[in-house]
């Protein structure tokens, strides 16, 4: 069993041709809501690739938690541990224009989770194959649920995104950290490639359309993307991270593993919405068959 301790959020996206500035109102020319959220989208991705997935996290009363939890349900990710509170479900308000976006996560219900509730939860993640976090929820929270993992030699992935809530106390808990290339230049400043060297077989930076590298022990390996029709990348880190949980739990060798990552996030990138777009195995073995499209 993968658990995921993460994010559930709403994500109401509206395109328009104009953002509007201050003070101003535009037409937009669509509106829709669909499921995200790091944590959800992460838990998603290993379940459509075969994994048995939980939950860790929460959702509000509104109509928004219902929904976010029957979605969840619908892709076979146990809800059981997610908390119903009062007040709104987190959401993100996307604005997209001709490719530009503008972003407001408001955190509600996944920032009501406390170190106390992860405390009593710690049953489920000692009998846990795999922990995956990210950094939507409170950092406090991350950082005992690493602890609980490190001390049990429950193995973890922490996808430190939004890198912003990333502290150095997390490194000697965490068993896998996979930034994006952003992330590991916020972490580990311009030589992150060095920290590759610190952290083998452990440190997996993602690299867009390039695909990841990480270090082995005696040199540095690329593990080069696949090309894709790119329709919307969203969702494509998380498809990664859910997609390198489900082969490290099933024992793959670590270059296996990320070239598999990175085959399902390319497929992830070809449809709409972070969730959308995300593979099922064979559509992701094919892929590595097929080598290149
Ligand atoms: N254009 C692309 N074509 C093929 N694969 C891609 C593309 N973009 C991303 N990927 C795959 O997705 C993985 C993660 O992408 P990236 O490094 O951009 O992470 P990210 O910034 O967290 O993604 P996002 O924020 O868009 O979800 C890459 O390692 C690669 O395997």
């Amino acid at each position: 069993m993968i658990t995921v301790v993460g994010s559930i959020n709403m994500d109401l996206v509206v395109k328009t041709d104009n953002f509007p500035k201050q003070g101003e109102t535009t037409l937009g020319t669509l509106y829709t809501t669909v499921p995200g959220g790091k944590g959800a989208n992460q838990a998603v991705a290993a379940a459509r690739l075969g994994s048995a997935v939980q939950m860790i996290g929460a959702v509000g009363q509104d109509a928004f938690g219902t929904e976010l939890l029957a979605g969840l349900k619908n892709e076979g990710v146990l809800i059981d541990q997610v908390k119903r509170t009062d007040g709104t479900s987190g959401i993100a308000n996307i604005l997209l224009s001709e490719g530009d976006n503008r972003i407001i996560v408001v955190p509600g219900a996944n920032h009501s989770v406390t170190t106390e509730e992860i405390d009593a939860l710690a049953d489920q993640l000692v009998k846990s194959e795999l922990v995956i976090m990210q950094l939507e929820m409170p950092i406090s929270v991350v950082q005992r649920t690493l602890e609980i993992c490190h001390q049990n030699g429950v193995p973890s992935i922490l996808n430190p995104a939004p890198a912003s809530g990333f502290t150095t106390e997390m490194l000697p808990f965490c068993t896998y950290l996979t930034p994006n290339e952003t992330e590991a230049e916020e972490i580990f400043g311009e030589n992150w490639e060095k920290a590759l060297e610190e952290f083998s077989n452990r440190l997996v930076v993602t690299l867009g359309q390039k695909g990841a590298q990480f270090y082995d022990g005696e040199k540095h390996v690329l593990v080069e993307g696949f090309p894709a029709n790119v329709v919307d990348t969203t969702g494509a880190g998380d498809t990664f991270n859910g997609a390198l949980a489900t082969a490290l739990v099933e024992e793959k060798e670590f270059e296996w593993a990320v070239r598999f990552a990175n085959a399902a996030a390319s497929l992830s990138v070809e449809k709409f919405g972070a969730q959308g777009g995300m593979p099922e195995r064979t559509a992701v073995l094919e892929r590595m068959a097929g080598d290149r499209i």
